[in-house]
């Protein structure tokens, strides 16, 4: 409802009661003995990137899927929309990090989305009825040309744009993006943080990213969460990545720039 009106800028450290956002308060996930993450307490605003980074293995894909709810964990979510009113739970939009399918299917683009749109069987649905709509969720996405493609076809970036629109219908209020690792070439990404520049203004939408790309990061977030099984340090990408402990567990050197979180000297620095 107040999408599209207000377009905050807030710090992470803005009280969230005056602004639309969503709080995770006292998240943690225990699987028996084992913290996967605990303690993580972290306001996300509307309208803002959140990029949420860490080495391998700190928790990152289980903590939004426990946001998601698709994990069993300790904490609260509270979204809160513009007039500071408590709306109940966000309508949350996520993106996976890869998706398991059969490269040789004939499944194109189209099928995915009749089958994720319709809550009708799918050959009960008329393509044509569809097709209209489908065609205008991808456009969102500069993808409506593949409307027609295999999935098993697309190229890294392309198959993460087709996710994206599916996450995007209907229009969530907190967007969740695992990043694949690797599969996406350089033009691609750029495409992918322009489009989330965009949803960002045009939607006021929050989007919360895990990103192993420190250089993006540092460039497009407006906040940065840094998690090693808790909330390292968190803050805008300067602060975090100015911070000593972002450096240790990067292996980044002293004024060096932000590298990918996958860079093999970073991560036998890490280890180090
Ligand atoms: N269902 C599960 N059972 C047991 N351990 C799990 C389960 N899910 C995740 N883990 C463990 O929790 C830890 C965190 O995993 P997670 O995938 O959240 O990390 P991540 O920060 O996303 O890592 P990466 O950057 O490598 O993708 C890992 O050690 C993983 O093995």
């Amino acid at each position: 409802m107040f999408k599209n009106i207000i377009h905050h800028h807030a710090s992470s450290s803005e009280d969230c009661a005056k602004l639309c956002c969503t709080r995770i308060e006292d998240f943690a996930v225990r699987i028996g003995r084992q913290v996967i993450f605990e303690d993580v307490n972290i306001h996300i605003h509307c309208g803002q990137l959140t990029a949420l980074i860490g080495p391998n293995g700190a928790g990152k894909s289980t903590l939004l899927k426990a946001i998601l709810g698709e994990v069993p964990h300790q904490g609260k979510l509270h979204y809160v929309d513009a007039k500071g009113k408590h709306t109940g739970h966000p309508v949350i939009g996520y993106v996976p990090q890869y998706l398991r399918f059969d490269v040789s299917a004939p499944t194109s683009v189209m099928d995915i989305f009749m089958a994720c749109l319709s809550k009708r069987p799918v050959w009960l649905c008329s393509d044509k009825k569809l097709r209209p709509q489908v065609e205008k969720s991808l456009a969102r996405v500069h993808a409506a040309h593949l409307i027609d493609r295999r999935l098993g076809a697309l190229s890294g970036g392309e198959l993460q744009r087709v996710l994206l629109a599916l996450a995007l219908d209907p229009l969530p209020d907190l967007l969740l993006l695992d990043e694949p690792v690797s599969g996406v070439d350089q033009n691609g990404l750029e495409l992918f943080y322009e489009i989330l520049a965009d949803l960002r203004e045009k939607e006021d939408m929050a989007i919360i990213l895990i990103s192993h790309d420190l250089n993006m990061v540092a460039r497009h977030a407006d906040q940065v969460v840094l998690l090693d099984k808790r909330v390292v340090t968190n803050g805008t990408p300067k602060e975090v990545f100015g911070d000593a402990r972002t450096r240790r567990i990067f292996g980044m050197l002293a004024g060096g720039e932000a590298g990918s979180a996958n860079d093999s000297k970073a991560e036998s620095e890490v280890r180090g």
